[in-house]
């Protein structure tokens, strides 16, 4: 292993505080209770939800849009961690919605580690759900926050609180990972009117895991930079599943201090974990990474759309492959149900599409001809302009079948 990447296994002693993990988890696990609201802005908007006490199976319906509740109507017992946390002096104003009932559960007693990191956790797609999920699990003491804040609902049951806006997350926790779509997103939520850098300072650490391009990662750093804070780029490789199982691999740069301090938490996430140097370094090697995939993907779905159309059977060509030098892990995952021609999302279509033409400036950027991606990002494009960028990227392989549609043979 390359002296840079540090695997899962070299690392799991490095997470400090397993026994306030399981505690804390067992509390989250057992009586959360929602006596909150969300308020946030949304194009002009204000959005809340009712802040009555809901059950656990319903804790968020009844979201109503129009009404504006104030955070002092916000009741509801802190964590048990938030309130050791407090009483070993800290000052952050930390301005939940969500509330734990910890009081009776056994809490009491518990001394948060200075070495266990609060961790913030923005955008709850299907990627950050997962991670912020794992980092509930694994006992850390998680805020989260979603633009669509019905997002937070199942994983403030688990454990997590829920910021009203980015600037609250980052100001109450010590590290705040972001995991949003795309370059505009990543830098509304950094920067916007109540961005994330609003709420960070010295001492503080935001790690942006969205994959971005370099120019917007640099953006955001100079940002972070200018409060005091710590930057660190770390987009991942891995889709639903590895984000689920805790095996992503994360490709990182920026300030070495946070990469350390970041690592556990980034090791229960991760099964690895690269440190590339200055930001850009991080973005650069996902998206050449995803340049591939994305290539691969496209070659797969017209190897298939070809044996269909000569009538070949696509399971034995599925076998064929699977056997041989060109096989993935990802045909292996993903062709029996591209033959079935279903297309769950796990990694979304418009985001490879993305993915493709940030990889195609920095080609253009630097004069180095792509031509296969070039390619490859024509027929996404096409996928995406068919209503297909919210289906698994797989799903490019209706697009080239549907270009053959009613072409059976060369005849002139
Ligand atoms: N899925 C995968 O397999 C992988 C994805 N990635 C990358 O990770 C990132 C997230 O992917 P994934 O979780 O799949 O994506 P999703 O589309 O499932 O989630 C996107 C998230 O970004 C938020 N968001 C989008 N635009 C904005 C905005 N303008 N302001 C605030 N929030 C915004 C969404 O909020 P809302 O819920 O309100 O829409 C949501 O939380 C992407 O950059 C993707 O390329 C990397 C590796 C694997
Ligand atoms: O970015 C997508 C992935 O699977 O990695």
């Amino acid at each position: 292993m390359a002296s840079s990447c540090i695997g899962k296994t070299w690392c799991s002693s490095a997470r400090v505080g397993l026994s306030l993990s399981s505690c804390v988890a067992s509390v989250a696990g057992k009586r959360n209770r929602f006596a909150a609201l969300l308020q946030r802005e949304q194009g002009g908007r204000k959005v809340s939800v009712s802040s009555s006490v809901r059950s656990q199976s319903d804790p968020i319906g009844g979201i109503q849009e129009g009404l504006v509740c104030k955070p002092s109507v916000v009741t509801g017992v802190p964590s048990e961690l938030a309130r050791s946390r407090r009483r070993a002096g800290r000052t952050s104003q930390y301005r939940f919605i969500m509330a734990q009932a910890a009081s009776a559960d056994g809490a009491a007693g518990v001394d948060s580690s200075a070495t266990f990191p609060t961790v913030g956790f923005l955008g709850l797609g299907i990627m950050g759900e997962a991670m912020a999920r794992n980092l509930v699990k694994a006992g850390y003491d998680v805020t989260v926050w979603n633009r669509t804040a019905s997002k937070c609902a199942s994983l403030a049951t688990e454990g997590a609180k829920v910021g009203l806006l980015p600037r609250d997350v980052t100001e109450a926790c010590d590290i705040t990972f972001a995991m949003l779509a795309d370059p505009t997103g990543a830098l509304s939520v950094a920067c916007g009117e109540h961005g994330a850098v609003k709420g960070l300072g010295p001492g503080k650490g935001y790690v942006d895991i969205s994959t971005v391009d370099g120019v917007t990662a640099m953006k955001i750093n100079e940002a972070v930079k200018a409060t005091g804070g710590e930057f660190l780029e770390a987009p991942v490789s891995g889709s639903k599943k590895p984000a689920e199982d805790g095996t992503l691999i994360f490709m990182t740069a920026g300030d070495k201090a946070l990469y350390e301090r970041a690592s556990p938490a980034l090791d229960v996430m991760g099964k690895a974990r690269f440190f590339l140097g200055e930001v850009g370094k991080g973005a650069a090697m996902k998206l050449v990474v995803n340049m591939v995939m994305g290539s691969m993907m496209a070659s797969f779905s017209e190897g298939l759309a070809l044996g269909d159309k000569i009538g070949l059977d696509a399971n034995t060509l599925l076998e064929v492959i699977s056997l041989g030098a060109i096989n993935t892990p990802m045909y292996t995952l993903k062709g029996p149900a591209m033959v079935k021609g279903q297309y769950t999302p796990a990694f979304p279509l418009k985001h490879q599409q993305k993915d493709l033409r940030l990889a195609l400036a920095l080609g253009e950027e630097v004069v180095q001809p792509l031509p296969v991606a070039a390619a490859a990002n024509e027929v996404y494009k096409l996928a995406r302009a068919a209503g297909l960028g919210d289906a698994d990227f797989s799903a490019v392989l209706e697009t080239v079948k549907s270009h053959s549609r009613g072409s059976t043979s060369n005849d002139h």
